[in-house]
């Protein structure tokens, strides 16, 4: 994966996490063996099996700092090693927090693998029966009183006989079962309340012409009920002109909005707050930085302090926010902090964060989860984290997150949510998968689409493109730097976390002070950077893609890809950073010949947004549909090459 959250693959080796927290990489070969013929995982310096086993407990930062501290050894199968290791080592961890002792896994000799616990007697024999209990092998066996089929049973219900005569589990069965058991579990749950709206006598009283020709005023707002092509548009709420029209009877939220000093709703926000605050499912594709989190946070707040069941009584967090990227999710955050609202808090759970610290916050009591798919995937099934009682979810950025490859995690975690939660998704695109996640989680939703839903850049950005060889960027690049204004503030997109790494480097060097954002620093160093460039320490920022989306800096001027994103979503998402809130930016875009499959789409996209079209950039398209025209008259020859799977310029093909 690139420089997106690092995230748990099924498939992975097993992470071997010793009591020193280093993670290194073991491979788990067929009979369940551990080794550690891994690579230490990024940043570490990896060391052998042996190496910290050999140095004793002391020098693995576990000190016997108790004199009732003592150790005992266990063994279990090698096969079940994985079990008290969990994902990304969280079990062996929450199994030494939760009992205050420490876990050496030791070495395997035949099937067995030996485990040395330490600590005072009680913590010991605590985690040994937790460790049992994690590598017992439980037959599927019904429960007592087969409750499922109504009688009792002593046989196994779920076991059937297959036509070879051998004893097979009854997965229809088994299923059904636990489908039951789900919906026991759910018909148990508390009401919740999802409509909160009254809508303002005005809005109602608009007339159908005048609701036309406000949406076709307001980058030609297009609603519709995403599944269902007949419906009535009447049923879809007229969309709201004032902050006072939305929240006329929440005056507090209204006190929050006023502290911010907006003018009016943008149109994202006009249309969807009725929407949310009548407790329907939406889909909002909107352009970047036209106010989709404040979109669908507000409804929020309400939805939260609305509910029957008091806030301390309820079995866990009310809304859940998912984002693609640590740096988004941190900014939703920062947003939700903006607006206080009856006690309401929230708290940001991302990979690279302090997991233990994020343990505390959840387990202490949240009414939002702002978080990482991964993360929250972890902590979910960690059962440090209750997702049954989520009432109000939203997927931001959902092409994003299914692109990443986040579709398992965020299957997995929100399986227990209750099925009647109210679910927001925002996207920028609309390609199947987000389709496929609309049409699981979400019930008859209204899609709100401001502006087409072809690929379209923000207007307020001025698009400038540069034509020039590779080794003429960096030249040029100096260049724009030295006639930056003071006030100016720019994001430097390059392709590569090692350009990313090498250009902020050679800058610092050359007196220029600036940060860098990108999936080699640690989670600390990427906080601090994205909060020089906000605070205005610093006015330079050079990044990969980890930057490309949701990030708001106010006042950013200007962005450059140095490197032309591998995908057009990325360069709109990129050049979406700057012109945020009604201001306007400029994105210039470096382009080699090398970026010529991009060139068509473009020219769609600059055109789209009334601007100058360069002749290269026409000229770039017609080269390479005549490229791509001779390679299949030569039988398709050559396929996917170049950067982000473009074509590479071959021998013969002409510039
Ligand atoms: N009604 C409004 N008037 C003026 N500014 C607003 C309004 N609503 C939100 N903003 C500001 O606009 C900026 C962009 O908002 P936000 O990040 O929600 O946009 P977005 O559509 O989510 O962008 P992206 O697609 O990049 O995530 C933020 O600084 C936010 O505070």
């Amino acid at each position: 994966m690139g420089d997106w959250e690092e995230e748990w693959d099924e498939s992975a080796p097993v992470v071997v996490a010793p009591p020193t927290y280093r993670t290194q990489t073991y491979y788990q070969n067929r009979d369940g063996r551990s080794s550690n013929r891994g690579r230490g995982s990024r940043g570490q310096h990896s060391s052998s099996n042996t190496d910290w086993r050999a140095r004793g407990d002391d020098s693995r930062g576990y000190r016997q700092n108790n004199r009732q501290d003592n150790n005992k050894k266990i063994h279990i199968p090698s096969s079940k090693v994985g079990r008290v290791i969990g994902k990304g080592g969280s079990k062996i961890r929450d199994l030494e927090y939760e009992c205050e002792a420490k876990i050496k896994i030791g070495d395997s000799s035949g099937n067995d693998t030996d485990i040395t616990l330490f600590g005072t007697d009680a913590a010991i024999s605590k985690v040994e029966k937790m460790i049992n209990d994690l590598t017992i092998d439980r037959e599927c066996r019904p429960p007592k009183n087969n409750s499922y089929n109504g009688a009792n049973s002593s046989t196994n219900e779920f076991l059937t006989v297959n036509s070879d005569g051998v004893e097979v589990l009854d997965w229809a069965k088994l299923n059904a079962y636990h489908d039951q058991q789900q919906q026991d579990r759910w018909a148990k749950l508390p009401p919740i309340v999802k409509d909160f709206y009254k809508e303002d006598p005005e809005v109602a009283a608009m007339p159908p012409e005048e609701v036309k020709r406000w949406r076709l005023a307001n980058n030609d707002i297009q609603v519709r009920r995403t599944f269902d092509n007949k419906a009535d548009l009447k049923d879809i709420p007229n969309p709201v002109l004032t902050f006072e029209q939305a929240f006329k009877h929440y005056p507090e939220i209204l006190d929050e909005i006023y502290k911010q000093n907006f003018t009016h709703p943008s149109p994202i926000q006009s249309q969807a707050w009725p929407i949310l605050l009548r407790g329907e499912d939406m889909i909002g594709i909107a352009q970047t930085g036209t106010g989709k989190t404040l979109a669908f946070l507000l409804p929020a707040l309400i939805h939260i302090d609305g509910q029957p069941t008091p806030r301390e009584e309820r079995e866990g967090p009310t809304v859940l926010i998912l984002a693609p990227t640590r740096e988004l999710a941190l900014q939703i955050d920062k947003e939700v902090s903006k607006y206080q609202y009856r006690g309401i808090k929230s708290v940001c759970i991302y990979g690279g964060g302090d997991r233990r610290e994020q343990i505390n916050v959840v387990t202490k009591g949240v009414d939002i989860v702002i978080a990482t798919p991964g993360r929250l995937n972890d902590l979910v099934m960690a059962r440090h984290l209750n997702a049954i009682n989520f009432s109000y979810i939203v997927l931001d950025e959902a092409d994003r997150m299914l692109d990443m490859g986040f579709e398992p995690q965020i299957r997995k975690s929100l399986f227990d949510v209750r099925p009647d939660r109210q679910c927001v998704m925002t996207s920028a695109t609309w390609p199947a998968g987000v389709r496929r996640l609309a049409e699981t989680y979400m019930k008859d939703p209204i899609q709100v689409n401001v502006g087409s839903l072809d690929l379209a850049a923000v207007h307020t950005v001025t698009q400038k493109i540069m034509f020039l060889e590779e080794d003429d960027k960096v030249e040029y690049l100096l260049e724009f730097i030295e006639s930056m204004d003071p006030n100016d503030k720019v994001i430097i997109f390059c392709g590569k976390k090692a350009t990313a790494s090498h250009i902020s480097s050679d800058l610092v060097c050359k007196g220029i002070m600036c940060q860098s954002l990108h999936g080699d620093r640690d989670q600390s160093d990427r906080e601090a950077a994205l909060e020089d460039m906000v605070e205005g320490t610093v006015n330079i920022l050079v990044a990969t893609d980890v930057a490309s989306r949701g990030i708001d800096i106010k006042d950013l001027t200007h962005v450059i890809n140095l490197d032309f994103p591998r995908h057009i979503e990325e360069y709109v998402h990129r050049i979406g950073r700057t012109g945020r809130a009604g201001k306007t930016g400029i994105a210039l875009s470096f382009m080699t010949r090398s970026d010529w499959a991009h060139a068509k789409e473009l020219i769609s996209i600059l055109e789209e947004a009334n601007q100058e079209v360069p002749e290269e950039l026409r000229l770039m398209a017609e080269r390479f549909d005549a490229m791509k025209a001779r390679r299949e008259r030569d039988g398709g020859r050559g396929g996917r090459g170049g950067r982000g799977g473009g074509f590479r310029l071959g021998r013969r093909d002409r510039w």
